[in-house]
């Protein structure tokens, strides 16, 4: 491989993505505590919206910011949340447990790239969930790299 591939094509593209994010939704849906924020269920339309962010962030198509309102839809749908750092936890640790169940690529690059922006994206959503949270208004949709350590390609 010539060029190095957006976190997006290695992961396997959106039907990857999509995989990974309705297993992660049915083990919130399964922990009463997480699943109450999101009305005891997460809807189809949810779940779709945010793989499209992850799609996104992760050098796949611009769609989010195009179609689905941006970062400004995104902050909106966390303020006033009050997300606690336990329930961050959980959230973050589904997620890993998740991209196993869902059979992820489990190269150690990859997933140091993913949970990456889980850790910074939820540590940013539980600031801005809290009450009075001094807030970004305006932003891109964040474009995540692979981080210290690129992708491991054999012989290359
Ligand atoms: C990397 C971390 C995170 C990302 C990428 C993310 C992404 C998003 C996005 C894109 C939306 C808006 C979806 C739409 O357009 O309709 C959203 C909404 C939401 N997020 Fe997050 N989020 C993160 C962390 C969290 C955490 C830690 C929690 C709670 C523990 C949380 C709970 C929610 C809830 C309850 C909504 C609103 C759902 C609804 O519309 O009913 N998020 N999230």
């Amino acid at each position: 491989m010539s060029e190095t591939p957006t976190i997006y094509e290695w992961g396997g593209g959106r039907e990857a993505f999509e995989r990974w994010l309705n297993v992660f939704y049915d083990l919130v849906e399964g922990e009463p505590a997480l699943a109450r924020l999101f009305g005891g269920r997460v809807s189809e339309e949810h779940r779709a919206h945010v793989t499209t962010w992850w799609c996104e962030v992760m050098g796949g198509p611009a769609t989010y910011t195009t179609d689905n309102g941006g970062y400004e839809h995104m902050l909106a749908k966390h303020r006033g949340l009050s997300i606690t750092p336990e329930l961050r936890l959980r959230f973050v640790t589904l997620l890993s447990q998740a991209a196993d169940d869902a059979g992820l690529p489990d190269d150690p690059e990859f997933r140091a790239a993913l949970m990456g922006y889980a850790e910074w994206g939820s540590r940013l959503a539980v600031h801005n969930s809290q009450p009075d949270a001094a807030v970004a208004e305006h932003a891109p949709v964040p474009r995540w790299g692979w981080g210290v350590a690129p992708p491991y390609v054999p012989g290359a």
